[in-house]
């Protein structure tokens, strides 16, 4: 990770980071996110507790979690850490009970757990493909379901809010994953409209590069074109994905419901994002 997006994603530095928010924001309420122990998930769980909201954090390593917890008690927040995969359907609803028990209430889930490993699609193997899925589209997909559930159980309003990738021009290197946002965001427009009788709005946000230590997992010929991957030539922030899941998870986003916000400096309508590396066809 270099320095720059280091500093970008250094707890101390998001607490101080200017927000348009007022600190008050979520005062009483609980925000649980999902893979807050890194990267975007850590920006928006930290922004949450900034705003006044106790937290439920889950994610699969217990050590990543704890070091966030740490941090935001010592800022005078309220953290519940819950070690989950979100994979695992009785994990998953064993979450939402200690939740439950802990502060008897969840106001906002937000699902940003998730990950995938580039390769050219052609070349995947079948289990490959399928840890894809399961993270991607099965594991938000239990994960929003269950927070449906408890607001049918205990009474909403209830907000969710899953982190995509932008799909609409694909994305070489990761096709699998493009599937599974692609599934997931299908299944956010349909549950949009048959959750609202329970006062549960489902929106998604699709961030472009961000810069998260996730980006170590792309090749550095992949990395040194990232650059080019929109019209601003720079990665998103941490801090700049986190101010949009805020904007639709409170009041900001009240009439907002079934929708997809790409926070991609303009990457769908131009640049290039070859996350296994360019083809030798593709070079200029
Ligand atoms: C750039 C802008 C867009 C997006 C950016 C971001 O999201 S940044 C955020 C990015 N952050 C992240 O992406 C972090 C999260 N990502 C992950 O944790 C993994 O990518 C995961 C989803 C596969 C883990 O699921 P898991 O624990 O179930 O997986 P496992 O390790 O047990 O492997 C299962 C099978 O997958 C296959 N396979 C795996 N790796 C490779 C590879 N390099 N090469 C080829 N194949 C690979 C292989 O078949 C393997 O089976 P095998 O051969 O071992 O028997
Ligand atoms: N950075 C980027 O450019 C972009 C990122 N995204 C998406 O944003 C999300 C966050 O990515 P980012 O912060 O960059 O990368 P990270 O790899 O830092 O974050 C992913 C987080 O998800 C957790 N996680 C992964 N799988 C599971 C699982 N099965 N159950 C529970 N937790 C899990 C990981 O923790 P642990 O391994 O401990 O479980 C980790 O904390 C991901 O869904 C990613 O695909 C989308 C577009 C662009």
């Amino acid at each position: 990770m270099s320095p720059e997006i280091a500093a970008l994603n250094n707890p101390e530095n998001l607490w101080a980071a200017e927000t348009v928010y007022r600190p008050d924001l979520f005062q009483g309420k609980v925000a649980l996110v999902s893979g807050a122990g890194s990267g975007i998930g850590r920006a928006v769980a930290l922004l949450f507790a900034r705003l006044g909201a106790k937290l439920v954090i889950c994610g699969r390593t217990p050590e990543k979690l704890e070091v966030i917890a740490e941090f935001v008690r010592s800022k005078g927040g309220e953290v519940l850490v819950v070690p989950t995969n979100v994979r695992e359907p009785e994990q998953v609803d064993a979450l939402f009970k200690k939740a439950q028990a802990h502060y008897g209430r969840i106001d906002y889930t937000v699902n940003n757990a998730g990950g995938q490993f580039p390769q050219n699609a052609i070349d995947y193997a079948p289990k490959g493909w399928n840890a894809v899925i399961n993270n991607n589209l099965n594991g938000t997909w239990l994960m929003m379901q269950r927070a449906a559930q408890h607001w049918r159980e205990h009474g909403g309003p209830g907000s969710i809010v899953n982190i995509v990738v932008v799909i609409e021009r694909g994305m070489p290197g990761v096709a699998h994953t493009v599937a599974a946002r692609a599934g997931i965001i299908g299944a956010t427009r349909t549950v949009a409209v048959e959750w609202a009788p329970l006062g549960v709005r489902v929106n998604c946000v699709a961030p472009g590069l961000t810069a998260t230590e996730g980006l170590d997992v792309y090749p550095p010929e992949a990395q040194k074109e990232f650059p080019l991957a929109n019209p601003l030539k720079r990665p998103g922030t941490p801090m700049e994905i986190a101010e949009s899941v805020i904007y639709l998870s409170a009041g900001s986003g009240s009439f907002i419901t079934g929708e997809v916000v790409t926070v991609d400096g303009g990457g769908k309508l131009w640049g290039e994002l070859w996350t296994a590396g360019r083809p030798d066809y593709y070079r200029h």
